[in-house]
């Protein structure tokens, strides 16, 4: 068998066969040395020292909130800390990609192949003894063995407070950049790798044409009840997916085929195309000599800015738990080693299901939705009205995205992430831990933090060495009360981050005034909030936050 089976290169270090019974580590540039890299240089042994590892890091951001409000309240300690947040997470992310879902191995493919998802870790070789490398069994268990452990029996209220608002927001936002091709295979996207709100403008310029009006700049919309919302899809005939049943007249435009199944994802195409078309007036003021075309696209680029900007502040702020305010500023990397460039990976995607957020219902100002009502349901945003949908989903808990907390309704997409992982070939739970500097679990029982499920997978895997990616982000045990398990925070950290701060806005001959039209445009990006990303757009300034109040 192929000896690289074993992963017995540490540190980043590349397993090369020599032959069919010899390997070498090449540990060039990962800072380690020794026959499987395991060795750091002095310097950086000093760092490691140095360095406190993750679970003390992440103790010491969600606690002492005495020490963070003084951190927060000095500059130049707030903009070094928000410096390192972001060089520290970039460093564990490869850019450009080594490897796709094609190869195990680094090709010109994963650099210059953007129909492929990038991967962090390389696809277990074809050759192996077991479908995980050298560990666990010849064949791995049964997919609807793991229903069990996903099922829902009592809806779980996230830990945090986080409500319908947040799960809304992290799918609206998510599928900008998670757009996995199926009919080309789980590895393929044909989304834009980064934040290019092509959610709201459509995937390409055709679609983008078909969602313009041509005037001023602006997107179309139909007026409901004195609101405006996403255009008819008459009116704006960009592809769609919709089941048969919904009616012709009530089918809308959005920038994303899929974005009629949801309410929320309806309600947030909707404030986002109101905030365009709000920019537009307010650039045309600045620029009565602006043509259309000049005003659609530096609006498109301050949209682009205040997403980012708002996903900073109140999104990630809320679900990391942080007691360090975020903040977004790319001129902290000005004159550092960064690369403006972003490529979305399979892990990424895979951590960031997140389907318990959902309950079992929507209640919307008193009327109870199921699952059956609410799923393309068209016409029920319009006709509650923003104020009544944005009031619901910020007062409706969220699910807590831990084990046996899927709605009926999403179990068999849980499923099918673990069958992508394994037609994808991704590597055990514990390699992605390795990959991204955290401790392995030695047991089954420290990665669930319990017996009853630790001993019903150690029935499945045999080792804990074999646990699947995706089974091991949904089973971990939380650590101290946040919302997502350690391994989503620190994978999903620096995929975050670096899909963040690597937008070319931020780069730094784009990151100028004259890029968004002039202070006006720039201000626009730099003091956006979710806040008042909704009060601007709405009747009436209802409390907008990621929580429950
Ligand atoms: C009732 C609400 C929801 C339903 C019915 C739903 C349903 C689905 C379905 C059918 C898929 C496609 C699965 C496949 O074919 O591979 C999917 C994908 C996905 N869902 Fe959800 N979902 C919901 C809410 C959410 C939420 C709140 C999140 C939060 C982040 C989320 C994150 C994702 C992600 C990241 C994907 C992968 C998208 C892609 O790769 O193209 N979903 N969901
Ligand atoms: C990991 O530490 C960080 O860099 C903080 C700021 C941070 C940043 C991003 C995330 C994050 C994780 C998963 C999906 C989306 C965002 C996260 F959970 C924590």
């Amino acid at each position: 068998n192929n000896p690289c089976c074993s992963f017995p290169c540490e540190n980043r270090g590349v397993c090369l066969t020599q032959g069919f019974k010899e390997y070498t580590c090449d540990c060039a540039n990962t800072g380690y040395y020794g026959d499987h890299c395991e060795i750091p240089t002095f310097w950086l042994r000093i760092k490691l020292w140095l360095k406190p590892g993750p679970y003390t890091t992440h103790y010491l951001l969600t606690n002492f909130q005495w020490m963070w409000n003084i951190i927060n309240n000095t500059s130049f300690m707030r903009n070094f800390i928000m410096r390192s947040v972001y060089l520290v997470r970039n460093s564990v992310i490869d850019s450009p990609p080594l490897f796709t879902s094609g190869h195990e191995y680094v090709t010109w493919e994963s650099a210059a192949n953007l129909s492929y998802y990038a991967r962090t870790l390389p696809p277990v070789p074809r050759d192996c003894p077991t479908p995980m490398g050298v560990k666990g069994p010849k064949t791995l268990p049964d997919v609807e063995l793991f229903r069990k452990f996903f099922v829902r029996t009592k809806f779980k209220p996230d830990t945090i407070n986080t409500n319908v608002l947040f799960a809304f927001f992290a799918q609206h936002f998510s599928h900008m950049f998670f757009k996995t091709d199926l009919k080309k295979g789980p590895g393929f996207q044909w989304g834009g790798h980064g934040i290019d709100v092509s959610h709201i403008y459509g995937p390409d310029v055709a679609s983008s044409n078909k969602l313009r009006t041509f005037q001023d700049g602006k997107l179309k919309y139909q007026m409901v009840n004195g609101e405006m919302w996403p255009p008819l899809l008459k009116d704006a005939p960009v592809t769609m997916t919709y089941p048969p049943n919904v009616k012709p007249e009530d089918k809308l435009g959005l920038g994303h085929e899929f974005f009629g199944m949801l309410p929320g994802l309806v309600v947030f195409s909707a404030i986002w195309l109101r905030e365009h078309n709000r920019v537009c007036d307010v650039m045309r003021i600045e620029h009565p000599e602006w043509t259309d075309e000049q005003l659609f696209q530096t609006t498109r680029l301050i949209i682009i800015g205040q997403t980012i900007n708002i996903v900073i502040r109140d999104y990630v702020q809320h679900l990391s738990n942080y007691n360090l305010q975020l903040f977004f500023n790319p001129e902290l990397l000005f004159g550092y080693p960064f690369q403006y460039q972003n490529r979305i990976t399979v892990e990424f995607n895979h951590l960031y299901h997140w389907h318990p957020l959902m309950p079992d219902d929507l209640e919307i100002n008193g009327t109870k939705y199921t699952a059956q009502q609410y799923v393309f349901n068209a016409e029920m945003p319009l006709k509650h009205g923003m104020k009544e949908m944005v009031d619901s989903f910020v007062k409706q808990r969220a699910g807590s995205v831990e084990p046996n907390n899927h709605p009926e309704n999403t179990i068999h997409v849980a499923l099918e992430t673990i069958k992508h992982g394994r037609e994808l070939r991704m590597q055990p739970f514990n390699n992605y831990r390795k990959r991204f500097n955290l401790p392995v679990y030695k047991t089954f029982e420290e990665l669930t933090g319990e017996k009853v499920l630790a001993t019903e997978l150690e029935q499945l895997y045999g080792d804990v060495d074999a646990v699947e990616f995706y089974v091991g982000i949904l089973l971990e045990r939380h650590v101290n009360g946040g919302m997502l398990g350690q391994t989503v925070i620190e994978l999903g950290g620096p995929n975050s981050v670096k899909g963040l701060m690597s937008n070319p806005i931020c780069s730094p001959l784009y990151w100028r005034s004259s890029t968004f039209g002039g202070d006006v445009g720039f201000n626009l990006v730099k003091d956006s909030t979710l806040q008042k990303l909704f009060c601007m757009n709405m009747n009436g300034c209802p409390r907008i936050a990621f929580s429950v109040p």
